[in-house]
């Protein structure tokens, strides 16, 4: 078992690639002040540090639908980005109308906003694996979430899948979401071209994307997905 600390205004991650070490003002675990290897036979577990995964890909590519495969799998938490916006909406939040308007034209909210959502959530949890799905969305986004955690994510996973794809995807959706409709889904894949592509390139040259071809049946797709976490050496949920 692991012991969780209620301050780390004094600690750091103990993270490979940290951008700003002191950033970190959120609650999380003890760290360690010596580097882990990645991918070394020790479990992630007894490491104690956050381990940071963004999930990337176009509207409708199939993150959703991969992370709940990869919870099942290795335990990881998934943090929708945009799932905790539509909570904030639907909670009635100061910020509700203007998350809303955003989301109907496929445009990004304030970076500060999502990343406080998601520094929430993950000060809630007890995990150290997280899946931040759907975020950054932009080179705003990414920077600013690396300023405010002092870190860089582990592992970004790219589902790459052609436009008509993804489009059939979302009008097949079916879960009344306001964004899901053809005139939406058009300004948010010229959004996602623009400002998301830009990040995926970013991690590719830091060599830390993984991507993945979005085509192809659920069980197709995660059997590309699987490799990527097992190499990693978690303490597996189920096999
Ligand atoms: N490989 C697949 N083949 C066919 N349909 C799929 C596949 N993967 C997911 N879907 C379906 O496509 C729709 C979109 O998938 P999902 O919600 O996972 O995408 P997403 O990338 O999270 O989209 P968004 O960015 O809009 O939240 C869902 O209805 C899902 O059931
Ligand atoms: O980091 C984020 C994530 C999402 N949004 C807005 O929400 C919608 C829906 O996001 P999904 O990931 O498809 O659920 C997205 O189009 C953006 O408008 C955001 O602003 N920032
Ligand atoms: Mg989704």
């Amino acid at each position: 078992m692991w012991r969780r600390v209620t301050s780390v205004s004094h600690l750091t991650f103990a993270h490979k690639s940290t951008v700003n070490k002191n950033a970190c003002t959120f609650k999380c675990w003890e760290s360690f002040t010596t580097e882990i290897p990645r991918k070394e036979k020790t479990t992630y577990q007894r490491a104690k540090t956050p381990f940071i995964t963004f999930v990337l890909g176009g509207p409708g590519s199939g993150k959703g639908t991969q992370c709940m495969k990869i919870v099942e799998n290795f335990g990881f938490t998934h943090l929708s980005a945009g799932e905790l916006l539509r909570r904030e909406i639907a909670s009635n939040s100061a910020d509700g109308i203007m998350i809303l308007n955003t989301i109907k034209e496929g445009k990004i909210v304030p970076s500060e906003l999502t990343i406080k959502l998601i520094q929430k959530e993950m000060e809630l949890s007890d995990n150290y694996k997280f899946l931040i799905d759907g975020f950054p969305r932009s080179e705003d986004n990414r920077k600013a979430f690396e300023q405010i955690f002092g870190a860089e994510p582990d592992v970004v996973l790219f589902f790459d899948c052609p436009e008509d794809e993804m489009v059939k995807r979302v009008l097949n959706r079916n879960q009344g979401r306001v964004d899901d409709n053809i005139d939406t889904i058009k300004k948010r894949l010229k959004v996602f071209t623009a400002l998301n592509l830009p990040v995926v390139n970013h991690y590719l040259e830091k060599g830390k994307l993984y991507k993945i071809n979005g085509v192809g049946t659920v069980d197709e797709i995660y059997k590309q997905v699987h490799p990527v976490f097992s190499s990693f050496h978690f303490e597996q949920v189920r096999v």
